[in-house]
């Protein structure tokens, strides 16, 4: 049976992964320290490690158990606050990420697939589709710590590597088990679902008004977690035929679909029928105005279709 090691294995993409794998028969190995996502499973084939992914706890898992491929999911995520929490960004997602590989190099890791993030882009001039070679100025602490992990890794020639770099990801996991659900984020569409529908003064708050788009307010490309989690699965069971000759490749994961975050409350508005007025706050700082993907390469590559906003937002009301 093919082993795996997923950090962040407990997240909510770790979760969506997880399951995944586990469908397709693979021994999983789940580490995460439990700081945000507390999704745990329960099956035979899954090993959940309470870890920093970091630790030698996790280098001595490896070797013993001789596994080959690692999806690296462990981070922090949240964009807000790493403006105003800087140094923890660094130090999760940048600094253990240099001990990490020492140890996947150590334990001769063969595969690796990195999970980076459409922030590492930043608030681009541009309003058009993003390709994977377009400059690198991230607007947030965040965005620098995955563009930094992304630049170390492609360094690193001692085994195979697909660095993924999602775009705005949403929906429930397989099953519809388990949600973006921590309680300090405030994505989009986490939010939306939050309201609470039994009050009759519902009220959605958009940031910003005066974005030079189509409508005003930031414009994402949304991608299903499920989506995210079959494209972990097949950069890593394709990896050689993707990489050919090459060591590393980066990969846009966005569906290439736009959507204003306007657009995107009214249609949750008529999905789930369900009534709350819209008012406009001020701008969310370092909100990169237009985040699209140009997913060309990702197509060529791996030739996935993406389900799209509305069966998220639909998944989502179940
Ligand atoms: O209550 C809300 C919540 C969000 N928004 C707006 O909706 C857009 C999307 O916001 P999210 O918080 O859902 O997502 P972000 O684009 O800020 O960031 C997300 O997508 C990025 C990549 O595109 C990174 O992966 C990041 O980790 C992830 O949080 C932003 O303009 C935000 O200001 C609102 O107007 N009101």
């Amino acid at each position: 049976m093919r082993k795996v090691l997923i950090t962040g294995g407990a997240g909510y993409i770790g979760a969506a992964t997880t399951q995944l794998f586990l469908k397709k028969n693979f021994l999983v190995f789940a580490v995460d320290n439990l700081s945000t996502g507390k999704n745990l499973l329960t099956h035979k084939n899954y090993l959940f490690i309470k870890s920093d992914y970091s630790s030698n706890h996790i280098l001595n898992l490896l070797k013993k158990e001789k596994i080959q491929d690692v999806i690296h999911l462990a981070a922090s995520i949240d964009n807000n606050e790493s403006v105003l929490n800087p140094k923890k960004y660094y130090q999760n997602n940048f600094f253990k990420l240099i001990k990490f590989l020492e140890n996947c190099k150590k334990a001769k890791i063969k595969n690796f697939i990195f999970s980076s993030s459409a922030a590492v882009y930043g608030e681009v001039k541009t309003f058009k589709p993003l390709a994977e070679n377009f400059i690198l100025t991230p607007s947030s602490p965040y965005g620098i710590s995955k563009m930094k992990g992304e630049m170390l890794i492609r360094k690193k020639k001692y085994f195979n590597s697909i660095i993924l770099r999602y775009f705005n990801v949403a929906g429930p996991t397989f099953d519809n088990k388990f949600r973006q659900n921590f309680k300090s984020y405030k994505h989009l569409l986490k939010k939306l679902n939050e309201i609470n529908f039994s009050r009759n003064k519902n009220i959605f708050k958009i940031n910003g008004k005066n974005y030079d788009t189509i409508d005003g307010t930031c414009v994402r490309d949304f991608v299903h977690v499920q989506d995210i989690a079959n494209i972990n699965y097949r950069s890593l069971i394709s990896i050689k035929k993707i990489l050919k000759n090459d060591y590393s490749l980066t990969l846009n994961c966005g569906s290439g679909k736009e959507n204003s975050v306007l657009q995107i409350v009214k249609k949750f508005k008529i999905i789930s029928k369900k009534n709350f007025k819209i008012i406009f706050t001020k701008p969310r700082i370092g909100d990169p105005p237009f985040l699209l993907s140009d997913n060309r390469l990702f197509k060529k590559k791996l030739g996935l279709k993406f389900f799209g906003i509305n069966k998220i937002i639909k998944d989502l009301i179940k």
